[in-house]
């Protein structure tokens, strides 16, 4: 569904389940800090208001989003995790690295979280412009942070109930 038609803190409490079990890593890109930082911001207190302790958030910064991915293969080797968020924003400049960095996040992450059968969280904006990636961190269009950490939660309760 486009994101016009949807707000992306716009959710459902009933159906997200507690994530006070839950060890979640994020992993936040520093390349356009001002709208990572704000992702960080709603994925965070999204995590604390469906329970999570902060001492079971585990956090890391790496230089842009194409290392993203190594960032969260590095977490879920060393760190005892049951998902990882995946926060970045690439705004698309002159050339086409925009298109290269975009679909080696998206394949990256996917592949993390095969390896390592945990939840690897897409929390990643890729925008034509500055005005978009400020809509969806926080603007009138919510804030990716919040969706991408009721993913997570979502999908660790799912890997708690088919695990066990
Ligand atoms: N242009 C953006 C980048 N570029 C940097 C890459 O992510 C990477 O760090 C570099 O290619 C070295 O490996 N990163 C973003 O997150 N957002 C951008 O808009
Ligand atoms: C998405 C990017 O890496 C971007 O900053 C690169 O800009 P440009 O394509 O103009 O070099």
């Amino acid at each position: 569904m486009a994101t016009r038609l949807k707000n992306l803190s716009d959710f459902s409490d009933t159906a997200i389940p507690s994530a006070a079990p839950y060890r979640f890593g994020i992993v936040v890109s520093e390349w356009n800090s001002g709208i990572t930082n704000a992702l960080y911001g709603g994925a965070y207190q999204s995590l604390i208001n469906h329970g999570t302790l902060p001492d079971n958030i585990f956090t890391y910064q790496v230089p842009g989003s194409f290392e993203l991915t190594a960032g969260a293969d590095l977490l879920l080797k060393n760190l005892k995790l049951d998902a990882v968020i995946c926060l970045g924003c690439v705004i698309q400049g002159e050339t086409k690295h925009f298109d290269f960095i975009c679909q080696a996040v998206a394949n990256g992450v996917s592949n993390v979280a095969i390896k390592y059968s945990k939840p690897v969280i897409f929390g990643v904006l890729t925008t034509d412009n500055q005005q978009q990636a400020e809509d969806r961190a926080g603007g009138i269009h919510g804030n990716k942070g919040d969706e991408a950490a009721v993913t997570a939660i979502k999908m660790a309760s799912l890997a708690e109930i088919l695990n066990n």
